[in-house]
């Protein structure tokens, strides 16, 4: 691979003696990772189940890393949500930045939802998650990654932070900021991105990062903690963005990172943040560094949304009655056509560019309810009575994903399809045959 002059020089400078390992790192291949969704299943469950010849990733408890050729995309239980490909260092800002169920966590550059999707497994359905992504397009493969891994409690939006600020002032108790950054780490993954550097680029990264960590300050409540991550070597985007922050928000501290695994320290003075470099371990390039703001305070209470009435939710209440076992609680709200259960203490999105408000159940429509694909991937099949749960070799399975209509005799109406128990989709049944409601977009190809 053929790196810029300039490149070349400033790691040479930063690595010294190591920089002939970090080269020689090149000529490795990349290593391949997946997450298992704790939501759907346990770690335990999950390795029973030996998919794939699996090793763990040293740093994050839900990782793995596996081969190239075994393709996990292609297998059933990726449309059931059971895992994410994850590159294995970018897993370690979720797995470092500490997470309880029931907290209000901020993921501010969250698309395509790597970082989202395992914040949001570990909270566990409880407290709020609000995934953010300045960019209307790319929050849309956020929403996909939000919806198949079956989170019911997050907001997807696509805001600039300085909005988010103007409404959501000392209400987080955790965000995360993965960065827009210049990629330096990425270089072995997606050798592309050597094209687009340069230093205008780094510069115009600080400057974008500072913009999003002084609006993340503002959001954050005292005694809560930030996690700021990058996928770039270059100190300006790191280290020094993180000692003009703390020189202009003296209400922070900086944290120390655990140096296990390979991690190494950071640059100069700020070595309690981390740096992880491909010749040091099985992965790319990153760097972390974990903030706290000072103090403490009580819980921000922001004005929610007033769930529907009763009788306006009538075609959902009778689709609950005949489809499902359980009782779903909470505050329904339609947004236009469509239906949807909120995360507790949800505060009102109203002005703001959101793609969903919670837990999208499905549309109400000319007084029908139609469950939607978001629905089938939250809800767990014991909640269902309807159900046809196929086995892993059955070849329904895959001729479902298509999209096909397939044979199975049972109770006529909407039906939950499973694969080893997990929900796949919807289908509706009549006559021993279930007319295929999988989601257009997500087709198996
Ligand atoms: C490194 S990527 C995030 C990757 C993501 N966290 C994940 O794990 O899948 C950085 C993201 O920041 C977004 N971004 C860039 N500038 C932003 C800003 N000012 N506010 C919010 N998001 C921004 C980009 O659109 C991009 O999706």
């Amino acid at each position: 691979m053929e790196l810029p002059i300039q490149y070349t020089e400033k790691m040479q400078r930063l690595l010294g003696e190591e920089y002939p390992e970090y080269l020689a790192s090149f000529e490795e291949s990349r290593y391949f990772g997946l997450r298992v969704n704790t939501l759907k299943l346990s770690m335990e469950d999950f390795q029973k189940k030996a998919l794939f010849s699996l090793s763990p990733v040293p740093w994050c408890e839900e990782g793995f890393y596996y081969l190239e050729k075994e393709r996990p995309s292609k297998h059933p239980y990726y449309h059931a949500g059971l895992y994410y490909l994850q590159e294995p260092s970018a897993m370690s800002p979720g797995a470092i930045l500490p997470i309880m169920p029931g907290e209000r966590v901020l993921d501010v550059c969250a698309a395509p939802g790597g970082k989202s999707t395992q914040l949001g497994a570990r909270l566990q359905g409880e407290g709020l998650l609000i995934a953010n992504d300045i960019s209307a397009g790319r929050a849309k493969a956020l929403l996909k990654n939000m919806e198949l891994f079956g989170i019911r409690n997050s907001v997807v939006m696509s805001e600039p932070p300085e909005r988010l600020e103007e409404r959501f002032s000392g209400f987080f108790d955790k965000i995360l900021i993965d960065a827009p950054c210049s990629g330096e780490g990425m270089f072995r993954k997606e050798p592309d991105m050597v094209k687009s550097w340069n230093e205008e680029m780094l510069a115009f990264c600080q400057r974008e990062q500072e913009k999003i960590l002084d609006s993340c300050a503002e959001m954050l409540r005292p005694g809560g903690m930030l996690l700021y991550s990058t996928c770039t070597f270059a100190v300006c985007e790191n280290e020094k963005s993180i000692s003009d922050f703390l020189e202009k928000h003296k209400e922070f501290s900086l944290l120390p990172i655990e140096k296990k695994h390979g991690f190494s320290v950071g640059i100069g003075e700020l070595q309690q943040c981390a740096r992880l470099y491909p010749h040091k371990i099985k992965g790319e390039g990153h760097f972390l560094a974990l903030l706290q703001k000072n103090g403490t305070a009580e819980k921000v209470m922001l004005t929610g949304e007033i769930g529907e009435k009763e009788k306006d939710l009538a075609p959902f209440l009778e689709f609950q009655k005949e489809v499902l076992k359980t009782k779903l609680t909470g505050t329904f709200k339609i947004f236009g056509e469509s239906l949807y259960l909120l995360p507790k203490e949800m505060p009102s999105m109203k002005g703001l560019r959101v793609l969903r408000t919670g837990w999208q159940l499905g549309t109400m429509k000319k007084g029908r309810f139609e469950p939607s694909q978001a629905f089938a991937m939250g809800i767990f099949k014991e909640e269902v009575s309807n159900v046809e749960d196929f086995s892993l070799k059955d070849d329904r399975v895959i001729r479902y994903l298509k999209g096909e209509t397939v044979e199975a005799e049972g109770k006529d109406g909407w039906t939950l399809v499973c694969v080893d128990g997990f929900p796949l989709g919807w289908a509706k049944r009549q006559g021993g045959r279930l007319k295929n409601k999988y989601a257009v977009g997500w087709k198996w190809e």
